[in-house]
């Protein structure tokens, strides 16, 4: 199916990042009701850092909540490289900080072992996440899914058996672990996140007809409409 984009564009970060986390909120306080427990995975990068700020402060049974990356570069957390920490320092406060974090992160002897790790980490969430926010970089990455990973095909395989897998791409700069698309795509609620003129022009373009970036993937293969919270 190729689901449509549902865009929902605000005049500011703040404004947007206020919106976003009550959405997300709605949704994980949704599977604490049904299900007692919910989870949540969440991108890194430079563009979630405000929205993590407001979802922090939330009123949620974050005690029952399990949050994890979509991605997640090999380095650890000491590294400001590190998605894992930025979560920590961002996400895992205030009232959040009662939350479980499943890093994908671990120091094992390699990225391919560590994704490994991480897949049997992953599974133990149950099969379908509630929350996914991506986010998308100027080159139309989302996740770790690079234009030039070497393995782009495994990692954008709609049969793909694994949750998790390390992606390998010379514009990435490090190696890196990923969740993989029927994971992503099969989220409850499943939000692209971007900001600026610049990504916006980026996602028209994915979205085309033609479009062939990664993050096309998405939105061709996602059951449900894919909401797109965008700041100008
Ligand atoms: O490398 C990454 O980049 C994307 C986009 O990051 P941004 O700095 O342009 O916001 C991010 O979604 C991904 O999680 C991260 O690992």
């Amino acid at each position: 199916m190729n689901a449509s984009p549902d865009w929902h564009s605000f005049p500011s970060s703040e404004a947007l990042a206020e919106a976003l986390a009550a959405k997300v909120a709605d949704v994980l306080e949704s599977g604490l009701a049904e299900r007692g427990s919910a989870t949540l995975a969440v991108s890194g990068g430079s563009t979630p850092a405000r929205f993590f700020d407001e979802l922090s402060k939330r009123q949620l049974d974050w005690k029952n909540v399990v949050v994890t990356l979509v991605d997640e570069r090999f380095v650890p957390p000491t590294s400001d490289r590190s998605n894992e920490r930025l979560v920590r320092e961002r996400l895992l406060q205030n009232e959040a900080r009662l939350a479980r974090f499943l890093p994908l992160y671990s120091d094992a002897a390699s990225p391919d072992e560590a994704a490994g790790l991480a897949d049997t980490g992953l599974a133990l969430l149950g099969p379908t996440l509630d929350a996914v926010v991506l986010g998308m970089g100027t080159d139309g990455h989302t996740a770790s899914f690079f234009p030039d990973a070497a393995n782009l095909d495994a990692l954008l395989d709609t049969e793909q058996p694994r949750r998790v897998v390390a992606a390998h791409a010379p514009s990435a700069g490090e190696p890196r672990l990923t969740l993989t698309l029927p994971v992503l795509t099969g989220a409850r609620f499943l939000a692209l996140h971007i900001e600026g003129q610049e990504k916006k022009a980026v996602l028209e373009a994915a979205l085309a007809p033609d479009g062939d970036k990664p993050v096309s993937a998405i939105f061709r293969h996602a059951t449900r409409s894919v909401p797109v919270y965008w700041a100008g």
